[in-house]
């Protein structure tokens, strides 16, 4: 086989791919990225098996991927099975103790399981956990104000303390943590466990964990390119916020943007140097947002 000057060329276009990871790996070897998956960007195989190679991907370069997956779809595709109604007020899902029975059943034995099973597919990486595991987070109820408006929102929790050391301990055993949004409850005038589970939405807990383990970043897929500026207009995709700004843009979101994006304010107000916000659409988008000079979808810094 000959090899033509086209043959060359593209070789060497890949090279330079390849090398154009260097120093981001030379930066980010050794430190922990929190990865958040929403549900929205885990809608097909391809894209779920994409999500998979990527953090085997990270964990070979050195870094140490900690997923927090969501699962929105998922658990009303399930409610909507069994009949049971719900609904968002402020990006947040209000729970019964139904709907928490289903949120905890889908995520930690639906969702978590699916993402270990498929990671593990690669060697023995995976190691799911909830909330609930080693106490890895506790909760207080959510009091959320809208409007001046007190909305009850149920069983829905903040995670209000983290115990890193189940991660940090599975990390330190070359393991990749896959970890689901569900919180036990602690009485915040006793601070003593309730008994009851609590729903936690999947971008806060990203969050409080990127904070808690010090991450060098935490990265959000989900189904749009990024924070839109003036939502829907294609137009208004932000690149790059820093937290004052968008501290001053809150009040103008809308839906599942309130949650994540106060996510993303909260993890770079915590210590977090960036949070991103990245298209789960495109396969492999957090790789380009990582190893490239270039990134993709929504920068937050502080
Ligand atoms: N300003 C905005 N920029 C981008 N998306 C927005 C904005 N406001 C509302 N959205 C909506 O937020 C959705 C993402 O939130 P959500 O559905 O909760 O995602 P996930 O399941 O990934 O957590 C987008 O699909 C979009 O419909
Ligand atoms: C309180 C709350 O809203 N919890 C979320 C938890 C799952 C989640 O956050 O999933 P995504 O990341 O796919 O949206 C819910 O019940 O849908």
């Amino acid at each position: 086989m000959t090899i033509t000057p086209r043959d060359m060329s593209k070789a060497a276009e890949k090279a330079a791919v390849l090398i154009e990871a260097l120093p981001w790996i030379q930066k980010f070897a050794g430190t922990t990225m929190v990865i958040k998956y929403g549900g929205n960007a885990m809608v097909s195989d391809e894209l779920r098996e994409a999500f998979v190679q990527d953090m085997v991907f990270l964990h070979h370069c050195g870094i140490h991927p900690v997923v927090v997956h969501g699962g929105g779809p998922q658990i009303s595709e399930m409610l909507d099975k069994l009949d049971i109604e719900s609904e968002f007020r402020g990006g947040l899902r209000v729970t019964t103790e139904e709907t928490m029975e289903v949120v905890r059943m889908v995520l930690t034995g639906k969702v978590g399981r699916q993402l270990v099973g498929l990671i593990n597919a690669h060697g023995t990486y995976a190691v799911g956990m909830s909330g609930e595991d080693a106490d890895l987070f506790v909760a207080h109820r959510t009091q959320h104000v809208i409007d001046g408006e007190q909305l009850d929102l149920g069983l829905v929790g903040d995670v209000v303390n983290v115990n890193t050391a189940p991660i940090t301990d599975l990390i330190a055993n070359g393991r990749i943590p896959v970890v689901s949004s569900v919180a036990p409850e602690v009485d915040p005038d006793t601070n003593q466990p309730t008994g009851q589970v609590l729903n936690v939405n999947a971008d806060t807990a990203a969050a409080e964990l990127a904070a808690a383990l010090g991450a060098a970043k935490l990265v959000v897929l989900t189904d749009v390119e990024g924070l839109y500026g003036n939502w829907p207009d294609p137009s208004s995709l932000i690149t790059s916020i820093t937290a004052d700004e968008l501290r001053g843009m809150l009040d103008r979101l809308e839906s599942g943007m309130i949650p994540k994006m106060r996510a993303c304010l909260s993890a770079v107000e915590s210590g977090v140097p960036q949070a991103h916000i990245v298209d789960g659409r495109q396969p492999h988008s957090m790789l380009l947002e990582i190893f490239t000079t270039a990134g993709v979808g929504t920068q937050v810094t502080p």
